[in-house]
């Protein structure tokens, strides 16, 4: 009997219960602002600083879902998918790089703001062997779909998105970002659909503390905090 009572779509059931959340992971000001082109170009730079470091925390992280995926699933086509998501990182880190040398923001002398420090806690916290696969891609998974959401906003039709922020909205709003993104809902699916209920437990937990700490990256980006 499978821990989720047979059921293959427990990302949705949980989504649905927690919209409002999600939404406001999804649909924040900040973003908005991006997408009607009211945004403060100071708060852009603060975002793309910081953004910088996490990504930074993101490898060691996403390198621990690959190695718990090597050892506990019995599929190996998860490890292709991950291992795609670690290539497409490495080209993040060095947009980043490209993109900061752009607006002139010099990355070595940013530091983590206290939302930056939680999150990046967070996700050492799941580096832990103690954590389990099932919990870790959901996790990921959810981190990934909060910016390929958000980001696709800023590029939907009546978007006012000021030209020099369309390539960052691209980044994670492209069509092959989305795809990733169902991949890696269809590993976590899969891999809830047969999790026993203390799994399933703590990673509802996981997904809804992404949706609070993207909510406070956001805040932190927009100013406020
Ligand atoms: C805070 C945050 N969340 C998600 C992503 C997408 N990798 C990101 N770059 N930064």
């Amino acid at each position: 009997m499978e821990g989720n009572g047979g059921k293959n779509n427990t990302i949705e059931t949980w989504l649905n219960k927690h919209r409002l959340m999600y939404n406001k992971a999804t649909q924040h000001p900040f973003i908005l602002s991006i997408r009607d082109g009211t945004v403060n170009l100071s708060s852009f730079k603060l975002w793309l600083g910081q953004d910088y470091i996490f990504v930074r925390e993101f490898v060691p992280f996403l390198a621990s879902v690959l190695l718990k995926a090597w050892k506990e699933s019995d599929d190996g086509s998860d490890m292709e998918v991950l291992l795609g998501g670690m290539a497409s990182l490495n080209d993040e880190i060095s947009w980043f790089k490209k993109e900061a040398s752009k607006w002139s923001i010099l990355l070595s002398s940013v530091a983590p703001q206290k939302a930056n420090q939680d999150y990046c806690r967070f996700l050492e916290s799941m580096i832990s062997p103690e954590v389990n696969y099932t919990v870790a891609v959901t996790a990921f998974w959810a981190i990934e779909a909060v910016y390929q959401e958000s980001f696709s906003l800023c590029l939907g039709s009546g978007s006012k998105t000021p030209i020099e922020l369309l390539e960052t909205c691209q980044r994670w709003g492209n069509d092959g970002f989305g795809q990733y993104c169902v991949s890696l809902r269809n590993i976590a699916n899969k891999n809830l659909a047969k999790a026993p209920a203390d799994v399933l437990k703590k990673a509802e937990e996981a997904l809804l503390r992404v949706l609070e700490l993207e909510v406070g990256f956001w805040n932190m980006s927009h100013g406020e905090m």
